[in-house]
């Protein structure tokens, strides 16, 4: 059961989200094939044991399908893409400058439509990327790429990682909530361009993101007040927190060299998230009034960050088997992509819940919570209410 302490509004006056969009390129590798295709398209064919082990890291990711601009044709005339440490920024720069606006742009039109309402009805615009780092920023290009007001208000979010969905919408929630009208188009955009790289025995780090990394974009529109009539809230963003997870500075580390983006992916990344999440949430539940007998009673957005992670956290959250589902399919379909994979994972949960004609897009359930960490460890813990919707009705 789920109650409310006395000062909960409950819903309205606060963000929701009105409208959901997502892309994906159009070139997809199959998890069964993929490390075949790795060590052969990087030249190291001749690595046999080490392909032995990424085959196990791909099986036991639960990862079907992965999506990527870069085709057959590119990675081989381009070595210095596919070799593990080759002097490559300018290359790996040049196609990110391309691919994420472009991507990030199709989503948008999604979100957009979904909303139901103009783009020149947009106020504030979040773009955020790990993939890239230039000025000026993508956000601009996504201005003129979909012809949004010059007056938009923007906001560039770079290198926040994967926890750079939750990131976004707690800014949107900032932003929709402290002005008046606003309405808050948020883009996560994100490529392997600058992280692409061929093996090596001694980085298993790279190998594991290797196995894990995928594809995509998803935007959101988010705002306050929603119009009768027009506007439809999917889910209220009753509260947004930020934790850092003591001692863990160490454990998820990417930086931009000539050679791309290097990561650290420690091993242990699943048991500090574990061990943590459930005093989060705890913390989240209490900042927005709520009291729950059950973490089953809610509905659960996870950064689907590795297998790993949604199983330490099942386990100790004592969540039922279908409670991660939405999370899980995401990664089976697209792999962890970074900033944009919890605004999949929400939007596959709504998708679920209208093709089950359940009451909420929260799988029928009014109360839920979407965590989603990166670098720091940083976990942002975000309260959503998903309100009736039209078609239960
Ligand atoms: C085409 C793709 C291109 C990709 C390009 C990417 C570009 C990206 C560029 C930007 C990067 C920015 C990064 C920032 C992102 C931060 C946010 C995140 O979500 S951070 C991401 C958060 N996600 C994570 O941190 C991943 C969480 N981990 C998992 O989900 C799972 O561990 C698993 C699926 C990877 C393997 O399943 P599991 O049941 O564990 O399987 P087993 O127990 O059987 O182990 C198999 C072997 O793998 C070994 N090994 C495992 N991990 C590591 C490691 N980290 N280290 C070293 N080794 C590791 C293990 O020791 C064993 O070896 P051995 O004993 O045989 O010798």
């Amino acid at each position: 059961m789920v109650s409310l302490a006395s000062h909960v509004r409950g819903s309205g006056g606060q963000a929701s989200v009105m409208g959901i969009g997502t892309a994906v390129p159009t070139h997809v590798l199959q998890q069964s094939s993929f490390a075949g295709y790795y060590f052969e398209i990087s030249n190291s064919a001749h690595m046999v044991d080490l392909q032995a082990k990424f085959e196990k890291i791909c099986e036991k990711s639960s990862i079907e399908r992965r999506h990527f601009h870069m085709s057959d044709e590119f990675l081989r005339s381009n070595p210095s893409i596919t070799a593990h440490q080759s002097p490559s920024l300018d290359l790996r720069q040049k196609l990110a400058s391309d691919t994420v606006p472009r991507l990030g742009a199709e989503a948008a039109v999604g979100a957009i439509a979904d909303w139901g309402r103009q783009a020149s009805e947009i106020t504030h615009l979040v773009f955020c990327t790990t993939s890239s780092g230039c000025m000026p920023g993508f956000d601009l290009k996504l201005v003129n790429l979909l012809g949004l007001p010059v007056s938009t208000k923007r906001y560039m979010l770079y290198q926040t990682g994967c926890q750079g969905g939750g990131a976004s919408l707690r800014l949107a929630k900032d932003l929709a909530e402290n002005s008046a009208g606003a309405r808050v188009l948020v883009v996560c955009s994100e490529v392997i361009t600058m992280g692409f790289r061929g093996p090596s025995a001694s980085d298993m780090g790279n190998l594991v993101g290797q196995a894990l990394f995928g594809e995509a974009a998803a935007a959101l529109i988010v705002g306050d007040g929603p119009l009768a009539g027009v506007e439809r809230p999917l889910f209220e963003v009753v509260t947004a927190s930020q934790h850092i997870i003591p001692g863990t500075e160490e454990v998820v580390v990417a930086n931009i060299r000539e050679v791309g983006i290097t990561y650290t992916l420690h091993p242990d990344v699943p048991v500090h998230i574990s061990s943590n999440v459930e005093e989060l949430v705890k913390k989240a539940l209490l900042d927005g009034g709520i009291v729950v007998e059950e973490w089953n009673d809610l509905f659960w957005l996870v950064h689907p960050g590795g297998r790993a992670i949604l199983d330490g956290v099942e386990t100790v959250l004592g969540l039922n088997k279908d409670k991660l589902d939405a999370s899980r399919e995401v990664m089976r379909q697209n792999g962890n992509t970074m900033s944009s994979c919890v605004i999949l994972a929400m939007d596959e949960m709504r998708r679920r819940s209208k093709e089950r004609q359940l009451p909420t897009a929260g799988e029928g359930l009014e109360w839920g919570l979407l965590v989603a960490f990166g670098p720091g460890l940083s976990v942002e813990t975000i309260l959503l209410r998903a309100p009736p919707t039209l078609h239960a009705a």
